[in-house]
C-alpha cells in the first residue's frame, strides 16, 4: 500500500500525492493498477510452471517428492487460500514459498518464483519481501518447559513488560520530545499502526503486561505486527484460529482491505473444514502430496468431496444424552476473580457433574481460560474463594465456595488436582517441553498424563502413584496404565504420522513390549521423539495425554487448532465413545454412580463440539464476567 509521504511502490497502485486517510482506511483498491501508467511489468505474484518439490538433500528421480507435478500461478488480481488436509502439508506449501524446499525444475530466471518482486530495474530478495506467520504452530521457541501460570498471579517484575514494549516499541511516547520513538520505521508506519489498532480494538491492551493477554488477544497483536512489517507478500497460516466470531470478521475485513490494495498481497492458509472467506477467489488444495489449484467455485466441489469422505470414514453414531449425571466434580458458588480494577469473573456459580458435557463459550478475553485455571488450581485466587464465615473473606460478601472432587480447593494439593484432571489448553501446548535430543518420546508424553506433570516418572514412564490410594502405584494399576497407553495410541495414533521413520532417531526408554499384533507403525510412533512430530501430531499426542487416564474431569480448550479434518473427525468420534465409559475407579467414586467423564470443551467453532444438543451438551456462556446457562446443582 502507499502511505502518505511514502513513495508509491514499483507497481504504483496509489499516488502518494494528496492522499488522505479516509474512513475506509489508508488503502485503495488494487484494481487501480489497470489505470495507472506505472503498472508493473508483471502482474503475477508467484509462478511455478510444472515441477516437483523436494526436501533439500533429496535426489530428483529417487526420492519421493513432497509435492508432485505442482503447477501454480497467482496473479495480483486474484485472492488465494491454501487449503490443507494432511498433517503439515499446508505448512509445507508455505515452507516451499519461503525457500525451505527445493522446486525442480526451478522457476525460470530472471523472474523466478516471485515475478511480483522483480521489475525492469531491480530484483528484490524474497527474504526481505515475503514473510510467513503461522497461527497453526506454537508461539514459543526453545525446548524447555516455561511456567505459563505466571500470568494468573501478581505479575513479577520481569513479566511486567507490556505488549507495546515487547512488540511495538517504536510507538512508545518519548515524553521529552513529545514524539514517538521511531526505530527503523517511518512516521507513516505509526499512522498505519494507529489505524489498525483502532480497527482491531487493541488500544486498551497495549499497555497491559504482555503475559496478561488472552490467547485471542495475543493472536490479534501478532497479526498487527505482521502487517506492520509491510512485506510485499504475506503468508498467513490459519489467521482465524482461536478468534471469536466478531474478531474473525474484523480480521478478515482488514485482510481483505489490505489485500485489495495489493500491498501486501496476502495468501491465507485454511484447514479443510474452515469456511472460505467470501473475498477469496482461488484455492490451492493440498492432499496426499498433490496440489490442485483453480477458481473457487470449482475447487469448493473438490473440498466438499474430501470433507465428506473423511466425515463418512469417521461417521459419528448418535450418542445418548446421559439420563442421570454422576456426583459433582466441581462446585462453584459466587466465585470471582479480579485484576484491579477489572473484575474478570463475577459471582460464578456452576456445578459440573460426572457425565456432564459442557461447551464453554465467550468472546476473546471474556475469562474462559481464567475460569479453567481456577479448576486446575493454577490460579492463586482459587485459594481465596472462601465462605464468608471463614473470617478470611469480606463479611458482607455473598456466600462463596470452590469445591473440587468433593473437597474445598484449599484442602487439595495442586499435584493431586492435576492427577485427576485431563487437560489440554493452548498455554499447555505452547509450554510443553520439546527438548531434542534427550527429550520425551511419544510414549513418555502419554505416560505423564496419569499424574499431570511434564517429566517422565516411574517404571515404564506411567507415574509413581501421585493421587493413587496411599500414594503407591500397585502392579495392577501400573499394568492398567500401560494397557491404556497402548489402547489410546491404537485408537488415535493413526492420525499422528511419523515424519520419516527411518531417519528419525528413536527412543525405546520406558517402552514395555507392545501387545500382540501391534502394527509396527504404532511402535514407531511410540518411540518417536515428541519434538520431531509435525505440529498437528504434537497436538494430537497431547490430547491423547489428556485422555489416557480416564480422569473424572476433562478440560479441553481449543484442542482442534491446527488439526486437519481427518484428525478432527477421528478425535470427535473417540471423544464421543470414550468419555461416556465409566471413569477409572478412583477415590472419588463414593456413590457408585459414575456417569462417565465430565467434559468442558472450549471452542469458537460450534462444528468442533463432539456432541449435539440432543446428546446432552450444555452451552455455558461467559459475557461481561457473568456466566449464563450453567447448572447450579
Ligand atoms: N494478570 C492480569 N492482569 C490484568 N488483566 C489480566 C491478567 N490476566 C488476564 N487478564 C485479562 O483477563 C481477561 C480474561 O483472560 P482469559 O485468558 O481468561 O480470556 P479468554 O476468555 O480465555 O480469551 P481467549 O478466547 O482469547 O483465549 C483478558 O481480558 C485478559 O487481558
Amino acid at each position: 500500500m502507499a502511505y502518505p509521504s511514502l513513495p508509491a511502490r514499483s507497481f504504483g497502485v496509489i499516488s502518494s500525492q494528496n492522499f488522505k486517510l479516509s474512513s475506509a482506511g489508508p488503502f485503495k483498491r488494487c484494481r487501480s493498477i489497470k489505470s495507472v501508467s506505472t503498472a508493473p511489468p508483471h502482474s503475477v505474484v508467484l509462478d511455478i510452471p510444472k515441477a516437483n518439490v523436494y526436501r533439500f538433500g533429496d535426489a530428483n528421480n529417487r526420492a519421493t517428492p513432497v509435492f508432485r507435478d505442482l503447477e501454480w500461478s497467482v496473479k495480483t488480481t486474484e485472492s488465494w487460500a491454501v487449503v490443507g488436509s494432511g498433517s503439515g502439508e499446508k505448512s509445507a506449501i508455505f515452507d516451499m514459498l519461503m525457500g525451505h524446499l527445493r522446486i525442480h525444475p526451478p522457476p525460470p530466471p530472471p523472474l523466478g518464483l516471485f515475478p511480483l518482486l522483480s521489475n525492469a530495474n531491480e530484483l528484490r530478495d524474497p527474504h526481505d519481501c515475503v514473510s510467513v506467520v503461522s497461527f497453526a504452530n506454537r508461539r514459543a521457541v526453545g525446548g524447555a518447559f516455561y511456567d505459563y501460570t505466571a500470568r494468573y498471579g501478581a505479575v513479577r517484575e520481569e513479566d511486567k513488560i507490556t505488549l507495546r514494549q515487547s512488540m511495538f516499541p517504536e510507538t512508545i511516547h518519548d515524553l521529552k520530545s513529545q514524539s514517538r520513538i521511531s526505530l527503523h520505521e517511518t512516521a507513516t508506519d505509526l499512522q498505519l499502526f494507529d489505524y489498525l489498532v483502532a480497527k482491531m480494538g487493541l488500544g486498551h491492551l497495549l499497555d497491559l503486561p504482555r503475559i496478561a493477554l488472552s490467547n485471542g488477544q495475543t493472536r490479534r497483536a501478532r497479526i498487527l505486527k505482521a502487517l506492520l512489517a509491510k512485506p510485499r507478500l504475506l503468508l498467513l497460516d490459519e489467521p482465524l484460529t482461536g478468534l471469536d466470531v466478531e474478531n474473525r470478521s474484523t480480521v478478515l475485513a482488514i485482510l481483505h482491505e489490505l489485500h485489495a490494495a495489493c500491498d501486501p498481497h496476502i495468501i491465507i492458509g485454511l484447514r479443510m473444514h474452515d469456511v472460505v472467506p467470501e473475498w477469496v477467489t482461488h484455492l490451492a488444495i493440498v492432499n496426499d502430496g498433490q496440489v490442485r489449484t483453480g477458481p473457487k467455485a470449482k475447487m469448493l466441489e473438490v473440498k466438499t468431496q474430501m470433507q465428506d469422505a473423511a466425515v463418512a470414514a469417521a461417521a459419528d453414531e448418535v450418542v445418548q444424552a446421559p439420563t442421570t449425571l454422576g456426583e459433582p466434580v466441581v462446585e462453584m458458588k459466587n466465585v470471582s476473580v479480579t485484576y484491579p480494577p477489572r473484575q474478570v469473573l463475577k459471582n460464578i456459580t456452576w456445578t459440573i457433574r460426572k457425565g456432564g458435557r459442557y461447551h464453554l463459550q465467550g468472546a476473546n478475553g471474556s475469562g474462559k481460560t481464567t475460569l479453567l485455571s481456577l479448576l486446575t488450581g493454577d490460579h492463586p485466587q482459587s485459594y481465596t474463594q472462601l465462605p464468608s464465615s471463614s473470617g478470611t473473606a469480606d463479611a458482607n460478601a455473598p456466600s462463596r465456595h470452590l469445591r473440587l472432587f468433593g473437597a474445598p480447593r484449599a484442602r487439595l494439593a495442586t499435584p493431586l488436582l492435576q492427577a485427576r484432571i485431563g487437560l489440554l489448553t493452548p498455554e499447555l501446548f505452547d509450554a510443553f517441553p520439546r527438548r531434542h535430543p534427550g527429550g520425551l518420546s511419544v510414549w513418555e508424553v502419554l505416560g505423564t498424563g496419569f499424574e499431570g506433570g511434564c517429566v517422565s516418572q516411574g517404571l515404564h514412564g506411567v507415574g509413581v502413584g501421585t493421587g493413587a490410594p496411599g500414594g503407591v502405584l500397585s502392579e495392577a494399576e501400573r499394568a492398567w496404565r500401560v494397557g491404556r497407553v497402548w489402547e489410546v495410541l491404537g485408537a488415535l495414533g493413526e492420525y499422528a504420522s511419523v515424519p520419516t521413520p527411518s531417519a528419525t532417531p528413536s527412543s525405546t526408554r520406558h517402552i514395555p513390549p507392545p501387545p500382540p499384533n501391534t502394527p509396527p507403525a504404532l511402535l514407531d510412533l511410540a518411540q518417536t521423539p515428541f519434538a520431531l512430530l509435525p505440529t498437528p501430531a504434537q497436538r494430537l499426542v497431547l490430547l491423547m495425554r489428556a485422555l489416557v487416564a480416564r480422569h473424572p474431569l476433562l478440560l479441553l480448550d481449543e484442542v482442534f487448532s491446527g488439526m486437519d479434518h481427518k484428525m478432527i473427525a477421528g478425535v470427535r468420534r473417540y471423544l464421543r465413545e470414550s468419555t461416556a465409559a465409566p471413569t477409572h475407579a478412583d477415590a472419588d467414586s463414593k456413590s457408585g454412580q459414575d456417569g462417565g467423564q465430565a467434559v468442558v470443551i472450549i471452542t469458537h467453532l460450534e462444528g468442533e463440539v463432539p456432541w449435539g444438543e440432543a446428546e446432552g451438551v450444555v452451552r455455558v456462556v461467559l459475557r461481561d464476567g457473568e456466566l449464563s446457562g450453567a447448572p447450579s446443582e
